[in-house]
């Protein structure tokens, strides 16, 4: 039998509101939902309002099986939302809305035992724009296990990041994905210059990183780490929707990294499962067996 890893998905869960409805979004809960389909107890990590939303949100969690146990309430302030539109090829654009209950994470009793119970963590910048929640986000993290994998995942979203955040997470984090946009973002932070190959392997070595997951949507990804480097050239699909599925391309690569499987392998199906993702409508759509049986 499959070892099962216990993974959390900490910062911001919400709604994404389109034109045709909502949906449950937020990067680390999306990465945590599909952490739960590929074998693993998941936790979203985050905080709701009292409200019909946040109701709403345990209700959805439960359907997809994973736990909404680590889900805080907040009285005074809303769950999150954000408004979504794609265009013809599935691609998102964001409006986020300010000052939701997800701005106001709590570290507590439960939420320490529960960090230094872990094999991974996923973490973004979004989450970090309030102070409260930064400064949780990082006790979290310094309680974890050494050897667990802290995956900083940076989704910039604007105008919701800036060069202190994405720094401090790098120093936190032991595992980096970042998408083909973002990289320029941070060569201009970090002064990185030459090819994207010695771009990623400057990050790497600054910031000590045991790898950098490079995402370049149907085009594939690059794996760079300390001892080897992995390309694919990707899954060509036609995308309908790519909301969550760099969330989905994390959380494949989390559990092959976590079950020790061959680099070259763990890049051919965070790919797959991604361009899987990208091809159905949501975040989370259910995977079908094979992409679960990895
Ligand atoms: O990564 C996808 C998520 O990021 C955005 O912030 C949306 O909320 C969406 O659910």
């Amino acid at each position: 039998m499959n070892p099962t890893f216990k993974i959390v998905g900490l910062g911001e869960i919400l709604w994404d509101i389109f034109p045709d409805g909502e949906r449950l979004g937020g990067a680390p809960s999306n990465f945590a939902c599909h952490c739960r389909q590929l074998g693993s107890d998941a936790f979203p990590v985050s905080c709701v309002g009292a409200d019909e939303l946040g109701q709403r949100t345990r209700t959805e969690l439960k359907q997809l099986d994973v736990s909404p146990d680590y889900i805080q309430e907040n009285e005074s302030h809303s769950t999150g939302k954000v408004m979504v539109t794609l265009n013809d090829e599935g691609k998102p654009t964001y409006e986020i809305l300010e000052d939701m209950a997800w701005d106001y994470l709590t570290f507590t009793p439960e939420w320490k035992a529960l960090a230094q119970s872990l094999d991974a963590v996923c973490f973004g910048s979004l989450a970090q724009r309030s102070p409260q929640s930064r400064e949780t986000i990082r006790t979290f993290l310094q309680h974890m296990p050494e050897k667990s994998l802290k995956i900083f995942d940076v989704n910039l979203r604007e105008p919701f990041f800036g060069k202190e955040v994405v720094e401090e997470s790098l120093e936190l984090a032991t595992i980096l994905k970042l998408s083909d946009e973002e990289l320029p973002v941070l060569a201009e932070y970090f002064n990185l210059a030459g090819t994207v190959t010695e771009q990623l392997s400057a990050l790497r070595e600054r910031f000590n990183l045991n790898l950098i997951a490079y995402t370049r949507g149907s085009d594939g990804s690059i794996l760079s780490s300390v001892e080897e480097t992995n390309e694919s050239c990707g899954v060509k699909v036609k995308a309908i929707d790519s909301v969550g599925a760099g969330d989905s391309f994390t959380a494949a690569l989390c559990t092959g990294l976590l079950k020790k499987r061959p680099l070259a392998e763990v890049n051919t199906f965070a790919n797959q499962v991604a361009a899987y993702v990208c091809s159905n409508k949501g975040a989370c759509p259910t995977l079908p067996d094979d992409l679960k049986s990895f």
